[in-house]
């Protein structure tokens, strides 16, 4: 186990030198060594790793784990994890003016600083933090009847400074077969279609079935959606608050085949519920001012 720098910003908050002593807390060695939170109560089990703030993992009680992994993961300082839930942040896809920038921004490659964990009312909240210039980043996870997730972004620039960012939780959930899933509540909103240059459509009555690699930002939108999952015989539902956009991924065969750290079966094993702001939906923040956007999954 290496050495992990571990801050306490809550004086209300127990601690010991090494962690915080919080029963069904524990910070253990995760893949590669990296650093994960593991959290356990009567809820199920939850992991994080600090590497990205990624959540790696999401057991309610009697079920089987909503998020999927790659089984070709790359678990190593400064390369995103594929799969779980990393956060895309401050853009989405490629920068808008630099192709030299990294997919996605900045904030799943690096390490975040593991501030705080505590328990209310029988459910753990772990806070991890991080920063991208003058934005101070805060991510919560919290283990209760639901996964939830909270990003909260805050400019502590000065005054008459503004900035622009897009954010997605990058939610890859587990299915027993891709080519039966489907999800409702995009009936009739528009989207981005990332497939045909960003050109925009609208999606019709019926729920999104997945014949084909889909890659799609829906936007204006801040309904519930529901992954119906007929081989695992369960339904996931993603409710989200602070947020305006929803993307919707299937690589399909061939992006699987070219993506290196995804199996090249492996597009048949998940659908990717993105939480977000990207595009017409960027938030701006002026000094001074914070954002919060949050999702949380449930199994019906
Ligand atoms: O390979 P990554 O950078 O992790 O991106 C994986 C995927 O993320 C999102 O879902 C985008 O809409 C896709 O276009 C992209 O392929």
């Amino acid at each position: 186990m290496r050495l992990i720098r571990i801050v306490v910003m809550n004086e209300s908050l127990s601690s010991v030198s090494d962690g915080f002593a919080v029963p069904g807390y524990s910070l253990i060695e995760g893949p590669g060594g990296l650093p994960v939170v593991s959290l356990v109560n009567d809820h199920g089990v939850a992991s994080i790793a600090l590497q990205g703030a990624t959540v790696l993992s999401y057991r309610p009680s009697d079920e089987a784990d909503v998020l999927y992994v790659s089984e070709s993961a790359v678990f190593s300082d400064g390369q995103p994890i594929r799969g779980g839930v990393p956060i895309c942040f401050p853009w989405f896809g490629s920068h808008g003016t630099d192709a030299g920038k990294p997919s996605h921004g900045t904030v799943r490659t690096r390490a975040w600083e593991l501030v705080g964990v505590h328990e209310h009312n029988g459910a753990l909240t772990v806070r991890l933090t991080t920063r991208e210039g003058v934005l101070a980043v805060a991510f919560e996870v919290t283990l209760g009847p639901r996964l939830g997730m909270s990003l909260e972004v805050e400019h502590t620039g000065r005054s008459g400074e503004s900035e622009v960012f897009e954010a997605a939780l990058h939610t890859y959930l587990s299915v027993g077969d891709v080519s039966g899933a489907t999800v409702t509540g995009l009936e009739q909103t528009d989207y981005l279609d990332q497939l045909e240059g960003r050109r925009r459509l609208t999606q019709g009555d019926d729920p999104i079935v997945f014949e084909g690699e889909v890659d799609r930002i829906y936007l204006n939108t801040s309904a519930t959606c529901v992954l119906h999952d007929p081989v695992f015989e369960r339904s996931v539902a993603v409710d989200k608050d602070g947020s305006r956009s929803t993307v919707v991924w299937n690589p399909w065969i061939e992006k699987a085949r070219r993506l290196a750290d995804l199996p090249d079966d492996a597009w048949q094993r998940f659908v990717c519920i993105e939480t977000g702001n990207i595009a017409d939906n960027a938030v701006t923040l002026r000094a001074g001012e914070r954002h919060r956007m949050a999702a949380a999954l449930s199994v019906q």
